[in-house]
């Protein structure tokens, strides 16, 4: 006899290349954990992959490309949804927690150079190159080290934005290695942008693993996926972001390291111009990871980073 338990999980994903990649790699960890289960995707489309005309900047709404997932799951038509962590709201809706996060690839950002400016780094692009970010994070940073540079919004998935640089639509790109490497383009990477030039993005190259609060068979599934190390840093970090944002995306960028069980993280806020940064750091024990985060948000709002936050939500919080 067939046990109910014996029904498929029911996994959600975006469709774009990047999420099933990862999907495919989170059900297939899944399978090798838990052999006498099966596994189907899902596929969905969200909200963020339709709209692709307007800079993602001035989309003020957090959760664009989760939404959809969620309510599957709240519907009872999925289990559970992977996702880019940094692609995850730090609030989840009532119902759903984040059951698991996996080991996290490099998640710093790259340089990927137009062909004709081989054997560059950032520093030495002449003034007036063309840059294609559309990150406010990457924006205040960069600008803030290389003024000379000229900064140009770029949307589309992977695939498109390479093909834009190559059409000669930019000179550079810049883009979070985790991505460029999952798709079979770590051989586009320039230069891996150090942290002295570009703090990463909360939760960037981590998955994280969404189900609903109340389904102890799939958290306990999922539970198995967990990486402690990865998990601390990113609690901490996502812990850091929550006391800070206000319903906009704002440029926060954060750095965290893992020793002998002590956690420091630095995060660092940015007016959008990028002339004023404000950036500290913080250690204590990786146990007490988002405690961490929160003492860090509150001793920069002391050094201004609330007046660089709510000049940001006064400019670009989106018209309702
Ligand atoms: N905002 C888009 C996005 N969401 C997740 C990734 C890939 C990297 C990751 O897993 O953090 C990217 C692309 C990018 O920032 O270059």
């Amino acid at each position: 006899m067939i046990a109910t338990s014996s029904r498929p999980v029911r996994i959600g994903s975006r469709k774009s290349q990047l999420a099933l990649v990862q999907t495919e790699w989170v059900q297939a960890q899944l399978q090798t954990h838990h052999r006498d289960r099966a596994f189907e995707v899902v596929t969905m489309t969200t909200q963020g992959d339709n709209i692709l005309d307007v800079a993602l900047a001035k989309i003020g709404d957090k959760g664009l490309f989760t939404k959809e997932l969620e309510l599957s799951m709240l519907r009872g038509e999925t289990d559970l949804a992977v996702h880019s962590l940094k692609d995850l709201p730090t609030k989840l809706p009532d119902g759903l927690v984040l059951a698991a996060i996996t080991e996290r690839e490099d998640p710093a950002d790259a340089l990927v150079l137009g062909a004709k400016w081989t054997g560059h780094t950032i520093d030495t692009l002449p003034e007036g190159t063309v840059i294609g970010t559309s990150s406010l994070r990457r924006l205040a940073q960069l600008r803030h080290h290389y003024p000379h540079l000229t900064f140009k919004d770029v949307r589309g998935n992977l695939n498109t934005r390479l093909a834009k640089l190559d059409a000669g639509e930019y000179d550079a790109l810049i883009l979070a290695v985790a991505g460029l490497r999952r798709l079979g383009f770590g051989d586009r990477i320039s230069q891996v942008l150090p942290a002295t030039v570009s703090l990463y993005a909360v939760g960037q190259g981590a998955l994280g693993i969404e189900c609903r609060a109340d389904d102890t068979d799939i958290l306990a599934l999922v539970k198995t996926l967990e990486h402690p190390e990865t998990a601390a840093r990113c609690l901490a970090e996502r812990a850091f972001l929550r006391q800070l944002e206000g319903g906009c995306q704002v440029p926060i960028g954060v750095h965290t390291v893992i020793e002998n069980g002590q956690l420091t993280l630095t995060g660092l806020v940015a007016s959008l111009n990028g002339q004023r940064l404000v950036k500290d750091s913080l250690t204590g024990d990786a146990a007490s990871a988002e405690e961490l985060g929160t003492r860090l948000a509150l001793k920069l709002r002391e050094q201004g980073a609330s007046e660089i936050l709510e000049e940001i939500f006064a400019t670009v919080r989106p018209e309702r």
